[in-house]
């Protein structure tokens, strides 16, 4: 039997996975399961003959009965592959995982406590992790820190204003993604001239969760997430950065409680909640609503915005790079944030963006724009392979 590598990947809205031979180079099968919550589906990248015919349960639609399925369904249809290692996306590995960790029942309690700062990730990541155990028991599972990437980041970049004791209590700013930043960091170099992938680059993480780190020679300086993955730029469904007053008066004056508020602020805002239509955004951009064009406004403004805080945090700008679903695909959107930043000496190039890339700018532009298509499932393979 030869032995594979499988990697799970559970975010807010899909559940993604790759199978890899355990050495060298190539993919067994890669897919995701896509709208999850309401009529989920499978769709494969690569190796999809093998999945032919495998649809998941319309009955059980939510996360934790998909994963279980998919893996079921995995481990069956690639019986004949020997599965030594298995990688997961952990979403918050709180002030004390930096690196990657091979999973054991304290590390799993140790991650249990996290479910709190991230409730909409972290039950999914550590339900993956007892689904793969109950089927592979025994065989190596590895934890792969979306918060890792922005660990050593400078202290005032992690500080909230708030009393000393609370930050002790490791109430600080985390940020997240970092399974998608520490690839793009790692392509920089062959996507920029030396000098920009070596500077002050920020990256826009755009997907069903939207952030951007700035980096400084392919490190993380400043993000844009904090202590939850709730902040910074407007998302799909989650507001991103807002008065906290507001918070205080929808408790006060509403009765909104912590169950209602995390709804509220995690499910029913964002591109979703101002649209009133949807958090996909290829439906509002398909929408001749007033509501859509004002969500994507909206949202468009909010990555400048926090590009702008970005770039003082850095202390300047060399480069910017678009990922994920929205950044990689959407070149309406990525072409309003380039004209809003004329004013910095961005000059996109129209074409190129059409074409999604790589480089999107003019090379007259004082600032090089690309699109690095993301992978956060490699980015755990090779942590894995280098664990076991
Ligand atoms: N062709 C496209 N044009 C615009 N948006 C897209 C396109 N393809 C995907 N998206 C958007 O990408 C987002 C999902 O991004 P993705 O990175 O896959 O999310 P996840 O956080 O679930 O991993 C959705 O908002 C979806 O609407
Ligand atoms: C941290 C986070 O928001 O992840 P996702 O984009 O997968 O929801
Ligand atoms: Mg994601």
């Amino acid at each position: 039997m030869s032995a594979a590598l499988l990697v799970l990947n559970i975010g807010s809205s899909t559940i993604k996975f790759a199978l890899y031979p355990a050495d060298g180079d190539g993919v067994i099968a890669r897919g995701r399961i896509e709208n999850v919550g309401h009529e989920p589906a499978l769709v494969m990248n690569e190796g999809g003959d093998a999945l032919d015919g495998a649809a998941p349960p319309q009955d059980k639609p939510q996360i934790r009965d998909l994963t279980i399925w998919l893996l079921e369904t995995l481990s069956a249809r690639f019986a004949d592959r020997e599965i030594s290692g298995i990688g997961h996306r952990v979403v918050h590995g709180g002030p004390d995982f930096a690196a990657p960790v091979r999973v054991t029942p304290d590390i799993l309690d140790s991650l249990d406590r996290l479910t709190p700062l991230a409730p909409q990730h972290q039950p999914h990541n550590l339900a993956g992790i007892h689904a793969a155990e109950a089927l592979w028991a025994g065989i190596p599972q590895v934890a792969c820190f979306d918060t890792a990437f922005h660990h050593a980041r400078p202290r005032l970049s992690k500080l909230f204003a708030l009393p000393r004791a609370l930050s002790e209590e490791g109430i600080l700013r985390y940020g997240f993604h970092g399974l998608s930043y520490a690839h793009i960091a790692r392509l920089l170099p062959g996507t920029f001239d030396a000098q920009t992938a070596a500077g002050k680059v920020i990256v826009a993480h755009l997907g069903s969760g939207v952030s951007l780190c700035g980096m400084e020679a392919g490190t993380s300086v400043s993000t844009t997430m904090g202590f939850t993955a709730l902040d910074g730029v407007m998302m799909g469904t989650r507001c991103g950065q807002i008065d906290p007053g507001v918070l205080i008066h929808l408790m006060r004056d509403k009765g909104l409680d912590a169950d209602a508020l995390e709804k509220l602020l995690g499910k029913q805002s964002g591109l979703l909640g101002v649209s009133g239509i949807s958090n996909d955004m290829r439906k509002l951009a398909a929408s001749d609503a007033p509501e859509a064009e004002e969500a994507i406004a909206l949202f468009a403004a909010s990555i400048l915005h926090h590009i702008g805080a970005l770039a003082a945090d850095l202390g300047g700008l060399d480069g910017l790079v678009f990922t994920a679903g929205i950044g990689e695909h959407d070149a309406a959107l990525r072409l309003r944030v380039m004209h809003g930043l004329a004013w910095l000496g961005l000059i996109p190039d129209e074409a190129a963006n059409e074409a999604h890339g790589p480089i999107i700018s003019r090379p007259e532009s004082r600032i090089s724009a690309a699109v690095i298509p993301t992978d956060e499932e490699a980015e755990i393979r090779d942590s894995l392979r280098a664990l076991l």
